[in-house]
């Protein structure tokens, strides 16, 4: 899994020195950036309000209490859409938060969709699929499934979001950003990403300023694609070991030899995660067209 350090160039991110907002000072600075930039987000898009998928985890719930901060509990709505048995406490998780914020929540099963879905499309295809791509491993059907549920609970937020005059809010971090950690169009499609320029290690420290309960702050951060998968054994290292590596690639520019060496982190970890940065590119850009006459102008 080589990947060549001088082909990884990403765009300078104005992070000069690698060190995270951790501070109290920073953090209360930075709140008050993240709200002000949802609630004039949804001045300029003349929106009611906005629209978050919550599942419990620290990202979803950094995102709606900063929302409610920025426009209020009523012009906030929060959804709950497990999809497995094993969502259900998560999902308990978060309408208890969206009581504490005062906000609208519903909490909708997704099972049924999925199985029509299965039932329909995805059962035929497979059958198609089985001749075609005999070598196709069983786990490539569990992402594809996932990523499809993390598509129906997007297909929910904008529902919502047409009939409510509202903008759907992305949980994405800067790290799950920056490792292309999401589904493209599923959970990635939203209209403002409040906590996108944060690394999960600043999410986790604004979390606990603004008062998440401490199991939320310390749960293992996980795709819930199924049952025990978490983002540290997918990636291959925690965000304690992902985080520092990145700033330093990202924003420091540094190589992945120097950054590794700097780290103390094996050249395979650090190979690893440079390379499902330059791997998904793709998911930061909008999709590309042919660039006919130079008619590019409105991307
Ligand atoms: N934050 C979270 O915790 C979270 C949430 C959802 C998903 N995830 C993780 O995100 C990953 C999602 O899976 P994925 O990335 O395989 O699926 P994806 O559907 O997000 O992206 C793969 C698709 O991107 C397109 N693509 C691939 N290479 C391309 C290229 N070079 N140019 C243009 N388009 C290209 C193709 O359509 C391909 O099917 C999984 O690892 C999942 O666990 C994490
Ligand atoms: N069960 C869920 N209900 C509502 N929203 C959910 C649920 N699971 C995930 N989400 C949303 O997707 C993002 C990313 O999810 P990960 O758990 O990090 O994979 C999450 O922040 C919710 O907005
Ligand atoms: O996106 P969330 O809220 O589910 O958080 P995490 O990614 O830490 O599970």
């Amino acid at each position: 899994m080589g990947v060549d350090s001088r082909t990884f160039v990403y765009p300078r991110s104005g992070v000069e020195n690698g060190s995270f907002i951790t501070s109290r000072e920073e953090l209360e600075e930075v709140r008050t950036r993240l709200t002000d930039h949802v609630r004039a987000t949804v001045e300029d898009a003349d929106a009611a309000g906005v629209v978050v998928a919550m599942s419990g985890g620290i990202d979803s719930t950094v995102t709606a209490t900063l929302a409610v901060d920025a426009l209020g509990s009523d012009r906030v709505l929060g959804l709950g859409l497990p999809c497995h048995k094993t969502e259900r406490a998560a999902v308990s998780e978060a309408r208890t938060i969206a009581e504490g914020l005062g906000i609208e929540f519903h909490d909708v099963q997704l099972r049924p969709l999925l199985a029509a879905f299965e039932e329909t499309f995805a059962g035929e295809l497979e059958e198609a699929s089985s001749a075609e791509q005999p070598t196709q491993r069983p786990n490539e059907r569990n992402y594809a499934i996932g990523n499809a549920v993390a598509r129906f609970r997007m297909l929910c937020a904008y529902y919502v979001a047409n009939r409510r005059s509202r903008l759907v809010l992305g949980t994405a971090n800067r790290s799950e950003w920056l490792l292309g950690y999401f589904t493209k169009y599923g959970d990635g499609a939203a209209d403002l990403y409040p906590i996108g320029d944060l690394y999960k290690t600043e999410v986790r420290a604004l979390a606990e300023r603004i008062g998440v309960p401490r199991r939320i702050v310390n749960k293992e951060p996980t795709a819930g694609f199924w049952a025990g998968q978490t983002d540290a054994s997918e990636l291959g290292a925690p965000y304690e070991v992902i985080d520092p590596f990145l700033t330093r690639i990202v924003d420091e520019r540094l190589s992945i030899e120097d950054a590794a060496d700097e780290l103390e982190i094996t050249l395979e970890t650090a190979r690893t995660i440079a390379l499902r940065c330059s791997e998904t590119a793709h998911k930061r850009t909008l999709p590309p067209t042919p660039g006919i006459d130079g008619r590019t102008d409105l991307r």
